[in-house]
């Protein structure tokens, strides 16, 4: 089965600093692929440069089968990648139902509309629709930021630190609505965490990275091998 998203050999510099060297990453189709490391390790930029926020100097990044090159991130969203930020970054002063219409923009008129198994996932979400988007609390956010990622469409999605600074309950519900996704849904989803109880049980794949690279691969019960532990110790 081919990958759903495929990073190939991607190098990412921050003018003269070389923050990825080399990094590659398959997603098999309608599984949850996880990436783990420390504080600084090239996360963040690994999705960055999927969602077309950063640009890689060399390498690319297989998408279905469009090899992605310079797409803008609106570009990227309408081929069907959902991105959920690190911080969420939802608006403030948006309410919750504007937060998510802003999902909207890359969508045909006939597709814009929130679906209604978001609110299935995230009852949450349903009985604040009115309140702003800064009154929520951080797990609140969390959900609103997948829920508005879901609204896109996303045949991938992608995760930028879900649990941060997130309380166990809600931590809870984002797990379960990331295998419910995958399971009743197909989505493929990717991941960026630093909880590794928490991709213990909802990942089926892992990557494993320090100082911008990719130094383990393997399914996600490899995270009880304690070779694979230390690169994750601080
Ligand atoms: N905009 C930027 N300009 C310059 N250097 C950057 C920039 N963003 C990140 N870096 C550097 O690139 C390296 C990788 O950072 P990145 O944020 O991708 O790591 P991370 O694993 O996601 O860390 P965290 O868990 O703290 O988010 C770090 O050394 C970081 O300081």
């Amino acid at each position: 089965m081919s990958a759903a998203l495929a990073i190939n050999a991607i190098d990412l510099h921050y003018g003269a600093a070389q923050a990825l060297k080399g990094i590659s990453i398959t997603c098999r189709p309608g599984r949850i692929t996880a990436v783990l490391g420390r504080n600084g390790v090239g996360k963040s930029s690994t999705l960055r440069a999927i969602a077309g926020i950063n640009h890689v100097s060399s390498g690319d990044i297989v998408f279905g089968s469009a090899v992605l090159k310079k797409a803008a991130p609106y570009k990227r969203a309408r081929l069907g990648l959902g991105y959920v930020p690190q911080g969420r970054e939802i608006f403030p002063l948006l309410t919750v139902r504007e937060n998510l219409e802003t999902g909207y923009a890359g969508l045909p008129r006939s597709e814009r509309n929130i679906p209604d198994y978001i609110f299935e996932l995230f009852p949450v979400l349903k009985s604040m629709l009115g309140r702003r988007g800064g009154d929520l609390s951080g797990g609140q956010q969390q959900q609103l930021a997948i829920a508005r990622a879901l609204v896109t469409r996303p045949k991938v999605l992608v995760l930028d630190e879900p649990t941060e600074g997130i309380q166990p309950s809600i931590i809870k519900d984002i797990g379960r609505a990331l295998q419910f996704l995958r399971d009743e849904r197909g989505m493929t989803i990717l991941l960026v965490e630093q909880f590794l109880d928490f991709c213990r049980e909802i990942a089926d794949d892992i990557y494993v990275m320090d100082r911008g690279e990719i130094v383990h691969s393997g399914p996600a019960a490899d995270l009880d091998r304690p070779e694979v532990r230390r690169h994750l110790m601080i």
